[in-house]
């Protein structure tokens, strides 16, 4: 199966998570030198006496043309990736719930967007692209099997050819 990616839009993504970006009415904070952009992220970390924990994952892009064959899904937390770079990344998710390869989103991320994944939200593992990249990564620490992963029966073949949004920065 053939999937172009499409620019990700907070709408587009709410049954799948949160879009983390910065919006038009921010809290005016340090003597009006900060602009706080409030509460993007509905946070869910804490099943079974989880931790919340900060990581970097130090992603390397998958070669091209880029080819999914896993999705995962973590059923007792959420799991968010902010870029630390410059470069846009890919995002391929389904919903929670029975996996069904009919209903998997790809879409492309710009380099201020980050996203949160909802819990047991289906998505690839962190999809770089153009260049080795950093994301902070908020997910959870603790006890029980936090990820099942699925092998895709019929593998995505992902086509950038005309999606400007992937261009290297
Ligand atoms: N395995 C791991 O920590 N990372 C994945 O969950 C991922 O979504 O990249
Ligand atoms: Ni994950």
């Amino acid at each position: 199966m053939i999937l172009k990616p499409v620019p990700i839009s907070a709408e587009q993504f709410t049954p799948f998570g949160d879009l983390i970006e910065t919006g038009s009415d921010p809290i005016a904070i340090n003597y009006g030198y900060t602009e706080r952009h409030h509460d993007l992220a509905s946070l869910d970390l804490l099943e079974q006496e989880g931790r919340p924990i900060v990581s970097i994952f130090r992603s390397t892009p998958l070669p091209q043309p880029v080819t999914l064959n896993v999705m995962e899904r973590h059923p007792l937390s959420s799991q968010a990736f902010i870029p630390m770079g410059n470069q846009p990344y890919l995002v391929a998710v389904a919903p929670a719930g029975e996996f069904d390869a009919s209903k998997i989103r790809l879409f492309i991320v710009k380099p201020g967007q980050g996203v949160n994944y909802h819990r047991g939200t289906w998505h690839h593992f962190c999809l770089a692209l153009n260049a080795v990249s950093d994301f902070l990564v908020i997910d959870r620490s603790g006890k029980g099997d936090n990820c099942d992963e699925v092998t895709l029966v019929e593998p995505i073949t992902v086509d950038l050819s005309d999606c400007e949004e992937s261009t290297a920065r």
